[in-house]
């Protein structure tokens, strides 16, 4: 390729990097790239990348030298200290107006520090959340990105033809200044991690509860997609029941060693859900859940302790079809609490930070090509279109309408559960959640009280707020 006539450098050929260069090059851009590892970027050169507007250089500088300016370049790497050496890598190359884009899921903190670093050297900075996987960067990715409004306006022709494509348009709005891109992705994969998590209960009491097998879980799965639940998780699962394994001829998915591996962001939106005071206990069960299926020698060890559930086994084929109904039901519940918190952890970030994030562009934007898209995401984009200022989603009328119903079949479901001794904790969790939300009085006024006997940390009477904080000395009183 001629010197300055690429449209945007690429670094990172792994598997989202060289996914996303064949994409950009599909829509008529020129691609610029450098990956560190030689033999990686001669595979990609000599395989997929062959006959194609992308050129590989062998280091920054003749990348960067490729470039038409304002430069614009696309780091793909591990998150974390590889991105910090990335840009080192650039940065004595670049000049004012250059644009560095981090589409790695990077931690919003790091991405909040970069930015600032960077723009002190006049340099543009986006940090950009991607979804979608290895397709969805190939054929069309959910993007988010956040930082310099001006860089992303340069970007927004090409990140929109790459970008899925739904009947509410391009899956790419601009998010926000500085980390709110990466904010977003992260939610997304706490989301992500929650809806997992209730899907795999879900299954898990049909396997234990119902006795289904591969074939008629995959039926089950396939039925429920073509409904309200449709969402590509599901679509997915259908898919993974269907899978059998060559040598022994049983479901794969059998044989998958149960322990769910993580590489953080489910953690990362838990711990910033408690630092910012956000309750998002269903995307905690997920990140939890990944965490008890990792102890697995104690959980055998524990196993042969206690004796499993006595209620194992199938069941009536009109109880199986009520049960399923119910777990239907369920599952629709509580993944529309998994997105409640999502949303609500989205809305404290953006007033902490002042970031203005529009929270229905987000619900259209993960319309298409992420890993949570789903068709009720239409329901959660109306719900902020009709109120943008919605403190959660339960408290939409639409989508309160749409829960009323699901509560009977939500407690039975999670009952069955319980008194089976199938764990389910996302789906509980989503449970105590909604209930812990609806109610008018919750049981803290005696945690206030008892905060106050042991430490007199104060309490307010809900009859008489003009009071303020007062104490009680509870054990004097008590005695008397
Ligand atoms: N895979 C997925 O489904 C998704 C991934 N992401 C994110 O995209 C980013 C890239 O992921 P993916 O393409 O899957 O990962 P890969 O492992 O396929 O590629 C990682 C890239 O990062 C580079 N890298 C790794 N370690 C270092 C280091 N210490 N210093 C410099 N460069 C390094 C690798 O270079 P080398 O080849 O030399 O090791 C490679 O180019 C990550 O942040 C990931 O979380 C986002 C959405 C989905
Ligand atoms: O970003 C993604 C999808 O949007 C990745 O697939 C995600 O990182 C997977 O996370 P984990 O390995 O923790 O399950």
């Amino acid at each position: 390729m001629e010197q300055q006539v690429a449209d945007i450098g690429i670094v990172g050929l792994g598997v989202m990097g060289s996914s996303l260069a064949l994409n950009i090059e599909r829509h008529g851009y020129g691609v610029a790239a450098w990956e560190r590892d030689p033999q990686l970027a001669e595979t990609f050169a000599a395989g997929e990348a062959r006959g194609k507007q992308i050129a590989i250089f062998k280091d920054p500088a003749q990348m960067v030298h490729a470039l038409k300016r304002p430069r614009r370049i696309l780091m793909m790497v591990k998150a974390g200290p590889p991105v910090d050496w990335t840009i080192e890598q650039f940065i004595p190359y670049l000049e004012g107006d250059d644009i560095l884009i981090d589409g790695g899921n990077s931690h919003f903190e790091d991405t909040r520090r970069r930015a600032a670093a960077l723009n002190a050297r006049g340099l543009r900075y986006i940090g950009m959340g991607v979804s979608g996987g290895e397709r969805g960067a190939l054929f069309g990715p959910s993007l988010m990105p956040g930082g310099s409004r001006s860089a992303y306006d340069e970007l927004r022709p090409i990140l929109e033809d790459i970008a899925a494509k739904t009947d509410d348009g391009p899956c790419v709005a601009y998010i926000g200044p500085d980390g709110a891109g990466h904010f977003v992705k992260m939610v997304h994969n706490g989301i992500e991690y929650g809806v997992m998590q209730l899907i795999a209960e879900v299954y898990d009491i049909m396997r234990r509860a119902l006795g289904l097998g591969a074939e008629e879980l995959a039926q089950v799965f396939d039925r429920w997609n073509a409904g309200a639940l449709q969402s590509f998780l599901l679509e997915i699962t259908a898919k993974i029941f269907r899978v059998r394994d060559r040598e022994t001829g049983q479901p794969l998915v059998d044989l998958v060693l149960d322990r769910a591996e993580q590489k953080g962001t489910g953690k990362w939106t838990t711990q910033t859900a408690l630092d910012l005071g956000v309750p998002t206990p269903t995307i905690d069960a997920g990140v939890e859940a990944r965490l008890i299926s990792s102890l697995k020698e104690e959980r055998v060890r524990a196993a042969r302790l206690f004796e499993e559930a006595a209620n194992e086994g199938r069941r009536e084929i009109n109880e199986r079809e009520r049960i399923a109904q119910d777990l239907h039901d369920a599952l629709y519940a509580s993944e529309l609490c998994a997105y409640a918190q999502g949303m609500s952890l989205i809305r404290a970030a953006s007033n902490e930070f002042d970031w203005g994030i529009d929270l229905s562009e987000v619900a259209r934007i993960w319309k298409g090509g992420c890993i949570i898209r789903a068709r009720l995401l239409d329901r959660v984009k109306n719900a902020y279109l009709r109120d943008k200022g919605l403190p959660n989603l339960l408290l939409d009328p639409e989508i309160a309408r749409l829960i009323i119903p699901l509560q009977g079949a939500w407690r039975r479901a999670v009952s069955l559960a319980v008194n089976d001794g199938v764990p389910c904790l996302g789906l509980a969790a989503s449970l105590a959640y909604f209930d812990s939300y609806r109610s008018e009085r919750l049981p803290q006024n005696l945690t206030q009280a008892q905060r106050d006997l042991f430490g007199a940390h104060t309490y307010e009477r809900a009859d008489k707020p003009e009071l303020g904080h007062i104490h009680t000395d509870w054990e004097r009183a008590a005695d008397q």
